[in-house]
């Protein structure tokens, strides 16, 4: 089974994902962007935002997810596979950015993946205030730095994305204590 963990800068995925490594000693941990070799140089450089062109920055992630699915997933397909982010956070993001549509994005992912996608999303969903609170514990990255409104649109962003992608995604309030959130992930896995 394939898992992944959505949600914006913050939400606690890598907290949950050291919590299910727990759980399930046996589950292949990995992330997007910079689970492989190739992905960890794509990834310092989408963090530094140096892209200039949003087109460019979107076809870096597809490229580490491209790398991802080859190197991580289809070797694993026969484990449990849990990863911090997927396609999902690509559509979304993109979807934000406005430059390409709908179908091209689900295509060009089509492409990326040679359509496998995570059996079950868990978006770990924020509020306002506790974004803020979070962000203002952290020193930020470059996409960070885009500020809250555009973090919590990425956040509905999120739902649409999974909606075009056909994949199953529950959602989570991340403003609950670290072990519930993690109850709840268990009992629907
Ligand atoms: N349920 C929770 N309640 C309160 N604080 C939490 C909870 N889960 C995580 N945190 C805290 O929020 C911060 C961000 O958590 P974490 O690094 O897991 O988020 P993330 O989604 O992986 O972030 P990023 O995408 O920026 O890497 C950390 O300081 C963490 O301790
Ligand atoms: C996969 C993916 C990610 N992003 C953004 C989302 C985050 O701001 C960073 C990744 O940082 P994290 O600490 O690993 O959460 O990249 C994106 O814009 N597009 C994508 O496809």
């Amino acid at each position: 089974m394939y898992i992944a963990i959505e949600g914006i800068d913050t939400a606690g995925k890598s907290t949950q994902i050291s919590e299910l490594k727990k759980i399930y000693p046996d589950a292949v941990i990995t992330k997007e962007p910079g689970a492989t070799e190739v992905g960890k140089e794509i990834r310092n450089i989408v963090l530094s935002a140096r892209a200039k062109s949003k087109k460019a920055e979107f076809l870096l992630f597809l490229a580490d997810r491209a790398e991802h699915i080859k190197e991580v997933v289809k070797p694993n397909l026969e484990n449990m596979i849990i990863s911090d982010r997927s396609a999902i956070s690509g559509v979304a993001y993109a979807l934000i950015q406005g430059k390409i549509d709908e179908k091209e994005l689900v295509s060009l992912n089509d492409f990326a993946t040679d359509k496998i996608y995570p059996n079950k999303v868990f978006l770990l969903k924020l509020t306002k205030e506790e974004l803020e609170f979070r962000l203002s514990q952290k020193k930020l990255d470059g996409i960070e730095l885009r500020g809250v409104e555009y973090l919590l649109s990425i956040q509905e962003s999120i739902i649409t994305a999974a909606k075009l992608l056909n994949i199953k995604l529950i959602e989570v309030d991340a403003t609950k204590s670290i072990k519930e959130i993690t109850d709840e992930i268990i009992e629907s896995i």
